[in-house]
């Protein structure tokens, strides 16, 4: 067996000259001139083997024994604290796509309100995420049909993308530069040819047993990007994808560690670590994601400290009766942070008059308040569960 040597050399991205000719009339004269472009030609990476240095090495470990640390804390509350988590995540992930709603928003629409377009997208991408990690940790392996699912939760309610949901792209992308023309892109993925052969081979490599599980995911997760399958959505399942593939070694079982948020506070050398391992060198984006999820690991264990208490707590401030609707309630906020009144009625089994009852003294209590300020179709959210999806997402990008 050959030995690769260390740091080895990963190949560089290549350049083929397409000829281009604009589909539609728009932009400036120069965006119409474009004749031909430099589309970028990744190389196949199922076999290869990248050894990173003894420091890199070492610092992947320490972030894989954080990751499990957290991952066992959120261990039996799984219900509460994944759903917790994954929304952090794609929170932070849709903030790197400048997808921005305040928490009141993404609750709101959680509970089904399509006001903010924002917010719907951000409980878009939760949902995308779950169900990559979910199905591909069943399984044990990626499939295209399931990074095509994931794309097809994110966008199907998109206004302009929906009909490209669930779907590999069919025209030709570019990052940067001219929205009209890839005069002046920063990226130009591969022709449209390239693409599905492309993706198989990255699915080789994400179903290898064989490869430190960060160094995998991080180099999966950039030549997804070099790839750049979909027409819209690449950053957002590109970054699911990291989190499923973390899921399916083993790293994690329960919870989903928020390494979005640590990416969003580096998010110019994410985008540089990104070139830099076009031109050969996976060190960077390694490096960066090995870091974004050590962090989040150990703020992440706070989170899950604090939200463990918070039952406890509960009970101590409001002091229900035992088996009274207000005794019920409190654990179903504790899973549901985000409820209408159905979901009330549906998760306690409290008929409607005790049910109302038992919100307004959860609500005199200050544990749960309600967001939508309506007389009808009211939604009630746990205040502290809320106030932790931004207090992690704002330690772990300190820390940073
Ligand atoms: N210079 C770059 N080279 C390669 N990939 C890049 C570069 N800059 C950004 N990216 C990746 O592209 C993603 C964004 O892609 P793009 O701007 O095409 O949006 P998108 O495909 O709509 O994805 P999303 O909707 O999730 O943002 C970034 O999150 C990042 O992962």
């Amino acid at each position: 067996m050959n030995a690769s040597p260390v740091g080895s050399p990963w190949p560089e991205h290549g350049l083929e000259s397409l000829a281009w000719q604009q589909a539609t009339r728009a932009g400036t004269r120069d965006d119409r001139m474009v004749r031909s472009i430099d589309a970028t030609v990744p190389p196949f990476i199922e076999h290869l083997d990248y050894v990173p240095s003894l420091a890199l090495m070492s610092a992947t470990e320490s972030a894989l024994i954080a990751i499990a640390q957290a991952d066992t804390d959120a261990a039996g509350h799984s219900a509460a604290l994944s759903r917790f988590m994954i929304r952090t995540e794609s929170v932070a992930s849709s903030k790197i796509e400048r997808i921005t709603a305040n928490a009141e928003d993404f609750a709101r629409a959680i509970a089904g309100n399509r006001s903010n377009s924002s917010a719907v997208s951000m409980v878009a991408a939760s949902n995308a995420l779950h169900e990559l990690v979910t199905t591909v940790g069943d399984r044990g392996a990626f499939e295209l049909a399931d990074l095509l699912a994931a794309h097809q939760a994110l966008m199907r309610d998109d206004p302009f993308e929906a009909p490209y949901a669930g779907r590999l792209r069919d025209m030709q992308n570019w990052i940067g530069g001219s929205d009209y023309s890839p005069r002046g892109a920063l990226h130009i993925p591969p022709a449209l040819e390239r693409v599905e052969s492309l993706m198989r081979d990255l699915l080789g490599y994400l179903n290898r047993d064989d490869i430190p599980a960060l160094v995998q995911a991080s180099i999966a997760h950039a030549q997804f990007e070099s790839i750049h399958p979909f027409t819209d959505g690449n950053g957002r399942i590109g970054r699911a994808l990291v989190a499923a593939s973390l899921r399916r070694r083993g790293v994690t079982m329960h919870a989903v560690i928020p390494l979005a948020s640590g990416i969003l506070a580096r998010r110019n050398d994410y985008f540089g670590a990104l070139g830099t391992y076009r031109r050969g060198d996976p060190a960077p984006i390694i490096g960066l994601f090995t870091r974004a999820a050590h962090v989040a690991a150990l703020e992440s264990r706070r989170s899950i400290d604090r939200i463990k208490a918070l039952p406890a707590e509960w009970v101590d401030e409001v002091k229900p009766r035992r088996g009274s609707a207000v005794a019920s309630l409190l654990p179903v906020f504790f899973d549901h942070p985000v409820m209408t009144a159905d979901d009330v009625e549906r998760y306690s089994g409290a008929k409607t008059v005790q049910a109302y009852a038992a919100i307004g003294r959860l609500v005199e209590a200050g544990v749960i308040r309600e967001i939508t300020g309506r007389k009808r179709d009211r939604v009630w959210v746990a205040s502290d569960l809320l106030a932790e999806l931004d207090e992690l997402d704002r330690r772990i990008q300190a820390v940073m």
